[in-house]
């Protein structure tokens, strides 16, 4: 879990709370500030704000999800989200999302993101039952812990880290 705290920011222009990234996880519940908004995600080229709605979590999904199922993820999710994501075959069919977290000159900002992570050893790579002569595997195989060091060995907003790892 991690609590985001943006202060306000005289010049707003000039920097970022964060800088533009998709999360490494498998998926991230995001409980953004009711009274201040500051995310942004990327579509079609664009960036597009994400208003806080209040008592709603943002769910993005991240980097693990766009390779292969949480069928392979081994930490504690309640019973029904990980059936319901078990069907979530991807090999790059589901995108992790591009997003950003700008400042404000006038208000700070706060926000708790919950990570949820497939454990160190966890083999990570796309199912089988997508891969076929048209549709290759997008990925080789990792171990989550092998994703991770090279995630945060790198600066946040480079290129995608899961480029690293096409097959
Ligand atoms: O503060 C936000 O809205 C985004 C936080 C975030 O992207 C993260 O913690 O990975
Ligand atoms: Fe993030």
């Amino acid at each position: 879990m991690a609590i985001n705290y943006y202060p306000k920011c005289p010049q707003p222009q000039l920097t970022y709370g964060l800088p533009a990234h998709t999360d490494p996880n498998a998926l991230t519940i995001l409980l953004p500030d009711p009274d201040v908004a500051g995310l942004q995600v990327l579509k079609d080229g664009r960036w597009i704000a994400v208003d806080p709605l209040a008592n709603a979590f943002v769910i993005n999904i991240g980097d693990q999800l766009q390779v292969t199922t949480l069928g392979l993820l081994i930490h504690a999710l309640p019973l029904a989200l990980m059936v319901m994501l078990l069907q979530a075959l991807t090999n790059g069919k589901y995108n992790s999302v591009l997003h950003r977290a700008v400042v404000n000159p006038e208000k700070e900002r706060i926000s708790v993101a919950s990570f949820l992570c497939p454990s160190n050893y966890a083999i990570i790579s796309p199912p089988e039952r997508l891969i076929s002569e048209g549709s290759p595997a997008m990925y080789r195989s990792y171990t989550y812990e092998e994703y991770y060091k090279k995630f945060w060995s790198r600066n946040l907003d480079d290129e995608p880290c899961l480029e690293m790892f096409q097959s």
